[in-house]
């Protein structure tokens, strides 16, 4: 990271009036708004700064209005709530009313903005696993056209080449019109985000029309929350809607992708990113040749156009996966205004990203490769294993545990993955959250018992460094060790506390250490 982005938000916001806003969206105010002027808008009263609407929503645990108060107390002009709300704040403050706040956080703050994202090319990305590795290979073709760029998302919020960490996949309603704002006043012309399921679900993107909007792939995760997979896509799906983007690219390879675009009320182009599948010939954009690179490194691909062009491209991170999420982030680039092969040219070039098949170590003096990759899923487990497979002359060993308080039925298919496509196994603990760590591990190991009953080669530690630690023990120079499922993660959350940790950081205090003792 470098230097931090401050306030996250614009210097100069423009000046709204209050009662121009209620009566913009037709809502009811009670309480003195005449004469009331707002220049931000926030959903959190720790984030208030003086001239904020504060938006009080009725969250999951606890309503919003509870915090009007310190909102107020922190230079909050008005709040804007429902009739549940309302009755929380304090008298005397200007109330907006609105019977779903949290849906209309996103237009109320493109508003007070000036509607920031109307000022920028504007890309959306979305799907289960991919987003984070698409977005930077988008937004690294859409720097071959635009001097200064920002990227939003899971590791990092970025403008230029300022970046601070981000709190989550998709940050709030009011969040993202802030840096909207904020990275056109900073120069930049194009912004790419990251759009989670839950942010769809919690309209976290309201008020954005993106010019743009991807969608790599759907597989099994966040059921908690979305309930069944016909939730989860019909979640995914409302990105792709008026009103929300102007055009799709959609990858087709599964069944989710085909429905998607079939459905889909906005123009989209598809794309089919497997060699040879049968939904090639009818997709729009199509890999039609793929060496995927053995060396680990990267793959080459050639993709034909809709006009039957052929186009050479690169996706510099290894495996399958990339080739897919390179092949996406060409074509959505292309949509977004870059010439394709100047697309594809940038794409190849991509710098790594953080905790994405991330090689910390390379293989040498002694040691195995060492690799940080994010994958957190059953799907995405069994590609990064299979695309780490061709790179390791040795044993494949594998350190990786399961989320707490997160979709608990894929713990025992991750343990069968971990045990049919590596040879040893360290499990450990994730982000346990608020949950017991030995269960988790317990359920993990559960499935790994299906594969391999004999529990050959399978390790259990109670911390993740250790587990690291552990893992290097038994590798020799031959063989791969590959952590997964925190990526680019700089805490572990353990029953409340989140706690600074790294995985990338282990490796490399444990490789200074052995250089240490060799010196
Ligand atoms: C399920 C979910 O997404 N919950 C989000 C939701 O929480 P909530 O409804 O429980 O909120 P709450 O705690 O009841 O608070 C209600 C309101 O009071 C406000 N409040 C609360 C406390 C306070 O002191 N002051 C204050 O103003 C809150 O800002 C909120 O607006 O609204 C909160 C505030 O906006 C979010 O922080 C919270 O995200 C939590 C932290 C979370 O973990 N979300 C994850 C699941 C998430 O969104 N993940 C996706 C990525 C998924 C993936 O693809 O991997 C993401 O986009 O990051
Ligand atoms: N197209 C893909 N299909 C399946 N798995 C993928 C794909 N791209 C990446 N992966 C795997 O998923 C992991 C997460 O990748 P990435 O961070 O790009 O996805 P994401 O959608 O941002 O994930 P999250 O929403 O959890 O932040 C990678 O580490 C890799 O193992």
């Amino acid at each position: 990271m470098t230097s931090p982005l401050g306030r996250l938000r614009p210097e100069h916001p423009p000046v709204r009036r209050v009662d121009d806003l209620a009566a913009a969206f037709g809502l009811r105010v009670d309480g003195p708004a005449e004469g009331v002027t707002a220049t931000g808008v926030t959903m959190s009263s720790a984030d208030v700064e003086p001239g904020d609407l504060f938006v009080a929503v009725p969250g999951l645990r606890v309503h919003g209005a509870r915090f009007a108060a310190e909102a107020v107390a922190r230079g909050a002009v008005a709040v804007l709530t429902d009739t549940e709300g309302a009755e929380l704040v304090p008298a005397g403050v200007p109330v907006l009313l609105t019977d779903d706040p949290r849906a209309v956080a996103g237009p109320v703050a493109a508003w007070v903005l000036d509607d920031p994202a109307s000022r920028l090319v504007t890309v959306g990305v979305t799907g289960t696993n991919g987003k984070t590795t698409t977005t930077y290979f988008v937004d690294a073709a859409l720097r071959a056209r635009h001097a200064v760029t920002a990227v939003l998302g899971t590791v990092e919020l970025r403008i230029g080449d300022d970046a601070v960490e981000s709190p989550r996949t998709t940050v709030e309603a009011p969040v993202l019109q802030s840096l909207l704002a904020l990275a056109h006043e900073r120069g930049a012309t194009a912004l790419t985000t990251e759009v989670s399921s839950h942010a769809l679900a919690l309209g976290r993107v309201g008020g954005v029309q993106f010019d743009v909007v991807g969608f790599t792939n759907l597989q099994r995760d966040h059921l908690d929350f979305h309930g069944d997979m016909e939730g989860y896509f019909r979640d995914k799906s409302r990105l792709f809607a008026p009103g929300q983007a102007r055009r799709g690219v959609v990858v087709i390879d599964d069944e989710w992708g085909r429905r998607l675009a079939q459905e889909s009320p906005i123009p989209v182009e598809t794309v089919s990113t497997r060699v040879g599948a049968p939904q090639a010939a009818q997709a729009d954009w199509a890999v039609v040749e793929a060496d995927v690179g053995l060396d680990g490194v990267g793959s080459r691909f050639v993709l034909r156009g809709p006009d039957g062009a052929r186009h050479e491209a690169h996706s510099p991170l290894p495996g399958l996966v990339n080739v897919s999420n390179a092949a996406l982030a060409v074509v959505v680039a292309h949509a977004a205004g870059v010439p394709v092969d100047a697309a594809a040219e940038a794409v190849g070039r991509a710098h790594a990203i953080p905790g994405r098949m991330e090689r910390v170590v390379e293989r040498g003096d002694g040691w195995p490769l060492c690799l940080v990759d994010y994958a957190h899923t059953p799907d995405a487990l069994e590609l990064a294993l299979e695309a780490v497979r061709p790179i390791t002359p040795g044993r494949l060993v594998l350190v990786y545990g399961s989320d707490g308080d997160r979709d608990r039925g894929k713990r025992p298919i991750m343990g069968q993955v971990g045990a049919r496509l590596a040879d040893v196994l360290v499990v450990t603990d994730e982000n346990p959250r608020s949950e017991d760590p030995a269960s988790i591990r317990a359920a993990i190991l559960e499935g790994v018992r299906d594969v391999r009953p004999d529990l050959a080669d399978v390790h259990e530690a109670t911390s993740r460094a250790q587990a690291i630690r552990e893992a290097l023990r038994l590798a020799g120079p031959d063989d791969t060790v590959i952590v997964t499922g925190k990526g680019h993660e700089p805490t572990q959350e353990i029953a409340g506390v989140f706690h600074r940790y790294n995985d990338r950081d282990v490796f490399l205090a444990a490789r200074a250490e052995r250089r240490e003792q060799h010196a």
